[in-house]
């Protein structure tokens, strides 16, 4: 169990609070201007693959000095050393967390109450090469004797954006199976995906961790009578569906053999859990060799969070300076903003990984904090998100500290698309730093020959302050290693703020009261009274439904 410590009464907390009212005037201009050596001082290299520069951002050595000591303080080394030690940190449920461990290729012993998981997270990996290498190869046949072409992976939430991020992000690496993903219980996400596949050759995947989740079970029941509306005999399921879970009760009920279960634990969080069997989509759409080099990008970041100085550690320094601005300079959103098309989902996949670890007002103690925790996270791919909401970031009133990610090396080099996206890469950080001034526009306008009422008219509107901090991650090439390493940076970053913020960042109670109330609310959909039960809106809304559907 980790210590409750209050973040804000740390002395690097006061001293950060200090520390912000003395630098208000700090700007980006003049951090760069008096410090020739800042993108040295301010960027670190892991390994041949991932570049973070830091150096655009609202801070100086005094800061990091100060969030380095309030990591200090805040007991963070410890809390690391707890999660890979398999310490039960995640209090509320009683479990350790160890998405590390599944990525472990190290195989040093991992103990789970007295117990080593390695051979049972060995055990699962080998059914999984087995099993994907035979629908590859197609080997595996569907129930008419065709080989297996589409799979369909039922699952929502952490069951559902790792594997549909990263099948998405490695599309480069495709086998020759199709991937579809299934998530939201509304009818039309099944009907549309099932309208283009054939029964004889669709292996469907149902990923659920409780396997009690309703879309998951109602989509699940849905392709079930798809199929067998073909099939028609039970026994051709065994063919078709797998599941992976950690409920093998569940899954038995069902009706899908257990030779097709693949599983987990419940040390593995639903976010957390794309290294685990949930992963099985993802080594159809890429391969089993694929799959290892993600855990392997994975661990080696594990190894590197673990073992780094936090001078050069990425996630703990990606960890405060966010933090920097979600608590000091009052920043409500982070946005994550890759230019590379194959990781369109990767903001989605961290809405939940960062939102439903650190979106908890209760501390460790049990109390309601008085401080910020964890941040909106949203993003787009750029260019796309340039011609959308980049005015907002550019000249709007709040502060949006950026991501920017981009490979080096596109999978997809065209003719000049890659030198195009790249050039606006930089060119985005480069003007949200340092913005143009008056006399710039001023000097724009006197060179297009505008008359001084044109200029006195204008010349606000076309000015950019400036000012607003970034991060650039460059990715020598998105691949599958490179790939495992970044998710896990993402992961790591995420644990540090939730301890520094004394929060439990590995339950989501916050999800629970919506599903209690969708289940008291579905029977009384079922036929044509009047509800009565609810507060005048909640009646209302579901009285006027009934009257409309009627
Ligand atoms: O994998 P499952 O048990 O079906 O859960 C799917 C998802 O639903 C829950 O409501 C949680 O909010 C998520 O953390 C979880 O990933």
């Amino acid at each position: 169990m980790l210590k409750s410590i209050n973040p804000t009464q740390t002395a690097a907390w006061k001293a950060l609070t200090a520390h912000f009212e003395d630098a208000q005037d700090l700007t980006l201009t003049s951090l760069f201007a008096n410090d020739p050596n800042r993108f040295d001082k301010f960027s670190v290299q892991f390994g041949n693959d991932i570049l973070l520069d830091y150096s655009k951002n609202l801070i100086s050595e005094q800061t990091l000095d100060k969030l380095f000591a309030l990591a200090d303080e805040t007991e963070v080394k410890g809390a690391i050393e707890a999660m890979f030690l398999g310490d039960k940190i995640n209090h509320t449920e009683g479990r350790s967390v160890l998405h590390v461990a599944l990525r472990n290729r190290s195989n040093t012993p991992v103990m789970v109450d007295g117990e080593d998981v390695m051979p049972a997270v060995n055990a699962v990996l080998e059914k999984m090469k087995g099993f994907s290498e035979r629908l590859i190869n197609g080997e595996w046949k569907g129930y008419t004797g065709k080989e297996i072409t589409d799979i369909v992976n039922i699952g929502i939430g952490g069951s559902d954006l790792g594997p549909y991020m990263v099948s998405e992000a490695l599309a480069a690496y495709k086998t020759r199976l199709n991937l579809h993903f299934v998530s939201n219980v509304d009818g039309t996400h099944v009907a549309e995906t099932l309208k283009d596949l054939n029964p004889e050759t669709t292996l469907f995947l149902i990923a659920s961790k409780t396997f009690t989740t309703q879309e998951t079970m109602t989509n699940a029941l849905s392709a079930r009578d798809w199929f067998l509306a073909s099939a028609e005999d039970q026994a051709h399921v065994a063919k078709h569906f797998a599941a992976l879970s950690t409920n093998a009760q569940a899954v038995a009920e069902f009706g899908i053999d257990t030779e097709n279960m693949f599983e987990f634990w419940d040390w593995v969080g639903g976010r957390y859990s794309l290294w685990s069997a949930i992963g099985l989509s993802i080594c159809l759409a890429i391969g089993y060799d694929n799959f290892v080099e993600l855990l392997a990008g994975a661990h080696d970041m594990d190894k590197h969070f673990q073992s780094s100085p936090f001078t050069e550690n990425l996630p703990v320094l990606l960890a405060l300076i966010g933090l920097w601005y979600n608590n000091f300079h009052g920043a409500e959103s982070e946005a994550i903003l890759p230019y590379d098309q194959y990781l369109h989902r990767f903001a989605a996949y961290f809405q939940q990984g960062n939102m439903e670890s650190n979106g908890k007002y209760v501390d460790r103690d049990g109390k309601s904090v008085d401080y910020q925790t964890g941040p909106i996270i949203w993003g787009e791919p750029g260019t796309n998100g340039q011609h959308a909401f980049y005015q907002l970031i550019h000249q709007g009133t709040k502060l949006i500290p950026c991501d920017f990610i981009a490979p080096v090396i596109s999978h997809n080099p065209l003719s000049d698309h890659h030198p195009k996206l790249m050039a606006n890469f930089f060119a985005q950080t480069e003007a949200l730093a340092f913005g143009k001034n008056r006399e710039q526009v001023e000097a724009e306008f006197a060179e297009a020959g505008k008359s001084a009422e044109e200029v006195a008219d204008l010349v606000p509107f076309k000015v950019f302050e400036g000012n607003r901090p970034t991060n650039s991650i460059l990715v020598k090439q998105i691949t599958p290693r490179s790939l495992g390493a970044l998710i896990a940076m993402y992961e790591h970053k995420i644990f540090v703020q939730g301890v520094i913020w004394n929060i439990y960042s590995f339950d989501q109670w916050g999800v629970e009261l919506g599903k209690q109330l969708a289940n008291q609310i579905l029977p009384e959909l079922a036929d044509q009274d009047e509800v009565t039960s609810h507060d005048s809106s909640t009646n209302g809304l579901i009285n006027a439904f009934k009257q409309w559907r009627a």
